[in-house]
């Protein structure tokens, strides 16, 4: 359905009395429940706090870690040391925790997360036993038997050492730091985890520095386990190494899946499921079976498999279907975006001169050299596989040159990463695209704006970047105006046809307010009507001074539209000239199999 940006209404009324609801349920669920209810909503709130941690590293990222379960035992023992040895107060220890917790998973993290696919997940299996026995095999730590004799928490002079007003200082914890993943989720930092997910080189190309945000996200996620595991020391009064081993790790997990692991309070709902399920099993199952052992761990694999095979995506977003929702309220205007001061038009933006590109023993583009004036549009032409997205990926350092050099705007960009070249203003679109299909139009369109932000995660998480993402919105709402899908502002990308998709992707480059755009295959799938539309813009746009190269198989379009024009077969440079000039070109009607480029 499509819906008008002008129409978009405040914040929905449905959510906000859900949110009161669930305020007013915290209020009385620890005073009315029975005394052993109000423990197991601890445990509940206790194990979600480690959930909310995997939705953003695990549901958001795509990071798998079996390795929570340790870093909460860093934070429990980190306390149970500190005030039962030194005398710490738990508010102190609270910090302390997330000192020795943030440190050792910046050494995991830094070290670990290069690694790609199952390895990553392997390592952390590896640290999630190794801390086990770290904290089984220590005598200060107490062995396998652990600390008894942990003091309650003090709260304005009160002691919290009963179930039900600790009750209220988990779910406070629980709320802040829930409240503070959201906030983290719909800001640039978010977005760029999002980005990531659907692909780091898409993350790259709008000036993400991958490694870094992983690391970042990975320490954030483990600073939500310590905190959980400091409430659990202090809840318990003990600890010991069980509920914080490789085990205790796998059903962090399970709960965050089965909750929802891209939705933040599904990890309240993943972890409130299993905790209670398994309380429940662990009580009746073996009255039932009339003998004794460990079943619940049989029915809860069962289930889990039957949770990924009927809903994939978890249980909240079924629950979520019921909630009436409209369009999200825009942020009030605020001051524009600063923009990029363009080059003068004529003087060279791109020299590529004598590029190689070799994959093992074929040579995708060797030695190439041609050049792109500001103010051009040029197009890049050549059959199936001649090496034109090859050559924006050596431009846009998807892919460092094997030889020869890439200069834009006078610096010699060879060896730059992706991020680094976005930044001088080179922005792109892809052949096959990436999109995030579950976020909006607005949401995909702001993705681009990555390098105009400045907020980082703790602004992101403090929710202290509302000026700046209001300035983001606005530029997004800009560019989808100017690219004709301001109509479908809030509509999700993944319901757009693949034609929109793609000039969705022009939309996202817009945003960064590049001074050289690259568009790779703009034109595929669009129907003849916005295909005209498509070439309006782009003239449009060089009109204001952005300089376009284009790798596009629609001769007609190209032809029509450019400047220039590069032709590429079987990786090298076959000609260039204008487009009359390289219609009358032997050698390029050969490459077209003897077909007028005109009639290709
Ligand atoms: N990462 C890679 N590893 C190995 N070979 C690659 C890689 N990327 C591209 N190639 C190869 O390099 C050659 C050029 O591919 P490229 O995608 O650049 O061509 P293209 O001109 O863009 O073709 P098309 O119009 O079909 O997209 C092809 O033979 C392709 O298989």
């Amino acid at each position: 359905m499509t819906r008008n940006v002008a129409a978009a209404r405040p914040a929905l009324r449905p959510r906000t009395l859900l949110t009161a609801l669930a305020v007013l349920a915290a209020l009385l669920l620890p005073a009315l429940l029975p005394l052993f209810q109000v423990t197991l909503l601890i445990n509940i709130v206790i194990f979600a706090l480690v959930a909310v941690g995997l939705v953003l590293l695990t549901g958001i990222l795509g990071l798998t870690s079996f390795g929570q379960a340790a870093f909460m035992g860093v934070g429990a023992y980190t306390t149970a040391v500190l005030t039962t040895q030194a005398g710490w107060s738990p508010w102190l220890t609270l910090l302390a925790g997330f000192a020795v917790t943030g440190v050792i998973a910046l050494i995991l993290g830094l070290v670990t997360l290069r690694m790609q696919g199952h390895y990553l997940p392997l390592a952390t299996i590896a640290w999630g036993i190794s801390l086990y026995y770290v904290f089984g095999n220590t005598p200060a730590l107490g062995g396998f038997t652990g600390l008894t004799d942990i003091p309650p928490v003090q709260l304005l002079g009160l002691s919290l050492n009963g179930p039900r007003p600790f009750a209220y200082l988990a779910l406070a914890a629980l709320g802040l730091v829930g409240l503070g993943a959201q906030f983290l989720l719909s800001s640039r930092t978010g977005r760029a985890m999002r980005a990531l997910r659907a692909g780091p080189v898409v993350a790259e190309a709008f000036g993400v520095n991958p490694y870094r945000l992983k690391v970042q996200v990975f320490v954030l996620a483990s600073l939500m386990a310590s905190m959980a595991g400091w409430l659990y020391a202090h809840s318990q009064r003990f600890v010991n190494p069980t509920p914080f081993g490789l085990q205790a790790g796998i059903e962090v997990l399970f709960m965050t899946v089965v909750g929802g692991p891209a939705y933040v309070w599904g990890a309240l709902l993943g972890s409130g499921l299993i905790t209670a399920l398994r309380e429940w099993l662990r009580g009746d199952l073996p009255a039932l079976l009339g003998t004794q052992g460990n079943f619940e761990v049989i029915v809860f694999g069962v289930l889990i498999i039957l949770a990924l095979q009927f809903a994939g995506r978890g249980l909240w977003p079924l629950l979520e279907r019921w909630v009436p929702h409209g369009d999200p309220a825009l942020l009030p205007e605020g001051a524009p975006l600063p923009t990029r001061e363009q080059p003068q038009p004529g003087q060279p933006l791109v020299q590529v001169e004598h590029a190689v590109k070799q994959f093992g023993g074929l040579r995708a583009v060797a030695d190439v050299s041609f050049e792109v004036r500001t103010g051009e549009i040029v197009g890049l032409i050549g059959p199936n596989g001649a090496g034109k997205s090859t050559m924006f990926n050596l431009i846009t350092g998807v892919n460092p040159a094997t030889g020869g050099t890439v200069t834009i705007a006078g610096r010699n960009v060879t060896r730059w990463r992706a991020a680094d070249i976005h930044r001088l203003g080179v922005a792109r679109t892809f052949q096959h695209v990436h999109l995030l299909p579950d976020q909006s139009l607005l949401v995909n369109t702001m993705v681009g704006g990555y390098a105009r932000g400045r907020a980082g995660l703790i602004a992101s998480l403090l929710h202290l970047e509302r000026a700046e993402e209001a300035a983001l919105q606005r530029e997004a709402l800009r560019q989808l105006r100017r690219v004709g899908l301001d109509a479908q502002t809030f509509n999700l990308a993944g319901n757009l046809a693949l034609g929109q998709q793609r000039v969705l992707e022009i939309a996202r480059a817009l945003m960064a307010d590049p001074t050289l755009l690259l568009l790779d295959e703009p034109a595929a799938g669009l129907r003849h009507g916005e295909k005209q539309e498509l070439v309006t813009l782009l003239r449009r746009l060089r009109d204001e001074g952005v300089t376009v190269l284009i790798v596009e198989h629609d001769m007609d379009l190209v032809m029509n539209l450019v400047d220039r024009v590069v032709v590429m077969n079987y990786g090298e440079k076959l000609a260039e000239g204008a487009p009359h000039e390289i219609r009358a070109h032997p050698a390029v009607r050969e490459a077209y199999l003897g077909v007028d480029p005109e009639d290709a």
